[in-house]
C-alpha cells in the first residue's frame, strides 16, 4: 500500500500494488503490516485493530451518508470499491482540528483500486456513480446504532461538490434518515 497524504491530517489515500499476468491480476487488498508502515511513513501511529468488515451494494445515484458514530464507539474506516465506482467523502468533525468542517472527496472504483483510510473523527458518505457499486470497508469499532449520528449530505456550510448533482446529471437517492439529517451546525459532534 502506497500512502498519499491529503490536505486533512490523518486522512490517507492508499494506492494498491497490482500484479498482472496472462491469467489476470492479484493484489493484497489488506496487509496489517503494510497498513501500519504506510501510516508510519506519514508520521501516524498504528490505528486500533479492525473488528468488522462491511459490504454494501448501491445503484447509481444512491447517496449513503454523512454518517459517524460518537465516542466511545467512534469508527476508523478503511474503504474501497470492488465493483463500479463511487465518489467518497470524509468530513473532519474533530473539534479543535485546523481543518474542522473541511471535506475531502475522491473517486474510488474497481478500476483504480484506491483505498481511503478515514480515522475516527470524520463523517463519511459516498455517492454511487454506477449501478451495482459494491462498497467494502473495515471498521475499528462495532456498529452501535445508539451512537450513530448523521449530517446533511448537502450542508451548505460544508459545501461538498457531489459529481453530477449540481449539473442535474444525478439525483441523489437517499434513505429517509439521510434526507432528514441535521445540518453540520446542529449536529452532535465529537
Ligand atoms: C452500518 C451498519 C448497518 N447495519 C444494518 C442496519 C440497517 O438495518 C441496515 C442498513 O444500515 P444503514 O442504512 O445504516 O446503511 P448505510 O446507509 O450504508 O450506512 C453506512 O453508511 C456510511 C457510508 C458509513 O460510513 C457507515 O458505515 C454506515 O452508516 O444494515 C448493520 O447491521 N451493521 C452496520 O455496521
Amino acid at each position: 500500500m502506497k500512502p498519499v497524504a491529503t490536505p486533512i491530517e490523518g486522512l490517507v489515500v492508499l494506492e494498491s500494488r497490482v500484479f498482472g499476468d496472462e491469467r489476470g491480476w492479484f493484489t493484497e487488498s489488506f496487509n496489517q503490516r503494510g497498513f501500519e508502515v504506510a501510516l508510519r511513513d506519514l508520521g501516524q501511529s498504528a490505528p486500533p485493530a479492525f473488528v468488522q468488515d462491511n459490504h454494501s451494494c448501491s445503484q447509481r445515484g444512491v447517496l449513503r451518508g454523512l454518517h459517524y458514530q460518537l465516542p466511545p464507539h467512534a469508527q476508523g474506516k478503511l474503504v474501497r470499491v470492488v465493483r463500479g465506482s463511487a465518489y467518497d467523502v470524509a468530513v473532519d468533525i474533530r473539534r479543535g482540528s485546523p481543518t474542522f468542517g473541511q471535506s475531502f472527496g475522491l473517486e474510488l472504483s474497481a478500476a483504480n483500486r484506491i483505498q481511503l483510510w478515514i480515522p475516527a473523527g470524520f463523517a463519511h458518505g459516498f455517492l454511487a456513480m454506477e449501478d451495482d457499486t459494491h462498497f467494502l470497508y473495515k471498521t475499528t469499532d462495532y456498529y452501535d446504532p445508539k451512537s450513530e449520528r448523521s449530517i446533511a449530505w448537502n450542508d451548505p456550510g460544508i459545501g461538498i461538490n457531489w459529481p453530477g448533482v449540481a449539473e442535474g446529471l444525478i439525483t441523489p437517492n437517499l434513505a429517509p434518515k439521510d434526507a432528514a439529517a441535521p445540518e453540520f451546525a446542529a449536529a452532535e459532534l465529537f
